[in-house]
């Protein structure tokens, strides 16, 4: 291994409570909310074709005419308690909100700032009466935060001068007070998600951003951080030089899932998605394809049964409210969590063999293993297939609390036998299972 000073600093996971109750919540709410729902991907009658929060960058988006949309930035329908109640309903357990975004815009009237909510009609800070309605209704909030700021005079892709190592150095001075800031005016957050640290100055000062975690775990011991804020002092970012994952959980999974458990290398995983391909700010015209409840419920589970979480993003409009199409969403995933959120929360990997019928989830340490069901076979029958000195006690669909009777078909095969083969949403069943010496016969009546 190379030594290094700036690298991971634990192998293995965080086995802190703050970090256990991060893991247990398994579902999260994304919000993207700030000056780009302005435009919301149009302008001057043009659609602009890339992710709406970075119309900024669009050739078509004079920078000057971007950065005079706070002047109307007036949100009349934030309901901060509506937002709580509607990611209450859907099942979600904690949120993460856009502090500050790539244009550099910061939803609380930061002192460091003039580019803030204090600017525009609104004038008051969005993110307490947020983070106090989220925490009201039981749903741990953390913040996103941008490296990246557009607006920042002294901000630098990357330092060639001395002069750009000077404003370099002031604009780290700057990201380090305002995350202070967010710190000691919210203090019932839980952790930080950063995004924008993939420019050179960033990436070639490792000692900083290793220094800034350690600073800002010392202002909130217990805060949960992902791989994407830090690089190692040779410029390897969320796996250090060593190969060793940086920060308390990867951070990397965007809009893509881990085909398998041998992909997450034994981390703890964080993926995070948008409804349509690629919209994480509104915009007033999503094209492509748009997911469904039960596409979104997949991936929910998919990340459970591989001991990860999955946040959804929404992106509300500039005026507060939300798109029909995020509503029907929240209420359609609310409808199935109300009855097998059981399955998810505390929701680790099973150990179990892949089936095609779907995935496994064990609840965290128990005998207790889920069967999360999206592909009912033709003949109607699921194979499972225990671990060694693993046997079936029992089995039961959640919905309707209706028994199951394995048929035991091998040394520790059985089959779960469906009463029916048509549902329009995913099939829980609960097996109850005991490890210990294993029978060369099942409890179960013998395969005829
Ligand atoms: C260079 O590619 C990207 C893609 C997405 C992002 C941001 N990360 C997501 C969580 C959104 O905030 C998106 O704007 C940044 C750079």
């Amino acid at each position: 291994t190379i030594a290094l000073q700036h690298g991971a600093h634990r192998t293995g996971n965080r086995t802190d409570a703050d970090m256990a109750r991060w893991r247990s919540l398994r579902f999260g709410q994304f919000i993207h909310w700030g000056l780009y729902a302005i435009p919301g991907g149009e302008w001057n009658g043009k659609t602009y074709n890339g992710a709406a929060e970075w119309i900024r960058s669009w050739k078509e988006m004079p920078h000057e005419e971007y950065d005079k949309l706070y002047r109307q930035f007036n949100p009349v329908n934030f309901n901060p308690q509506q937002w709580a109640a509607q990611a209450k309903s859907m099942g979600a357990k904690y949120m993460i909100i856009t502090t500050k975004h790539h244009d550099g815009f910061c939803l609380w009237p930061s002192k460091y700032s003039k580019y803030t909510i204090a600017a525009t009609p609104w004038k008051k800070d969005l993110l307490g009466p947020m983070i106090d309605a989220y925490n009201k209704a039981g749903i741990d909030v953390h913040l996103y935060f941008s490296i990246i700021d557009w607006n920042h005079p002294d901000y630098r892709a990357s330092l060639k001068n001395a002069a750009d190592s000077a404003a370099g150095k002031r604009f780290q001075l700057f990201v380090k007070n305002q995350l202070a800031e967010l710190l000691q005016r919210y203090p019932t957050i839980k952790g930080f998600w950063f995004d924008g640290t993939w420019d050179d100055s960033w990436k070639n000062d490792g000692a900083f951003s290793d220094e800034l975690e350690q600073y800002l775990q010392s202002l909130h011991p217990g805060l949960v951080m992902g791989s994407r804020l830090r690089a190692d002092e040779k410029g390897a970012r969320h796996f250090d030089s060593n190969g060793r994952l940086m920060g308390d959980y990867e951070q990397g999974w965007e809009r893509k899932l881990p085909a398998t458990i041998e992909d997450v290398h034994g981390n703890d995983w964080e993926a995070v998605m948008t409804v349509p391909e690629n919209q994480w700010g509104y915009h007033a015209k999503w094209t492509g394809h748009v997911k469904t409840v039960n596409e979104i419920l997949e991936m929910l589970v998919k990340s459970v049964s591989l001991n990860g979480n999955f946040v959804l993003n929404f992106g509300p409009k500039a005026d507060g409210t939300f798109r029909t199409e995020e509503q029907q969403l929240a209420a359609g995933i609310g409808q199935w969590m109300k009855v097998n959120g059981e399955a998810v929360y505390n929701g680790t990997y099973a150990g179990f063999e892949k089936q095609d019928w779907g995935y496994y989830i064990r609840k965290a340490g128990t005998d207790s293993v889920y069967m999360v069901v999206f592909n009912i076979p033709v003949s109607g029958s699921l194979r499972v297939k225990l671990p060694a000195r693993t046997e079936l006690t029992g089995a039961s669909m959640l919905l309707g609390n209706t028994t199951l009777t394995p048929e035991w078909i091998g040394r520790n095969e059985y089959f779960l036998h469906l009463p029916g083969k048509t549902t329009d949403s995913p099939v829980v069943i609960l097996l109850k299972t005991v490890t210990g010496e294993n029978k060369d016969k099942g409890n179960f009546e013998k395969a005829k």
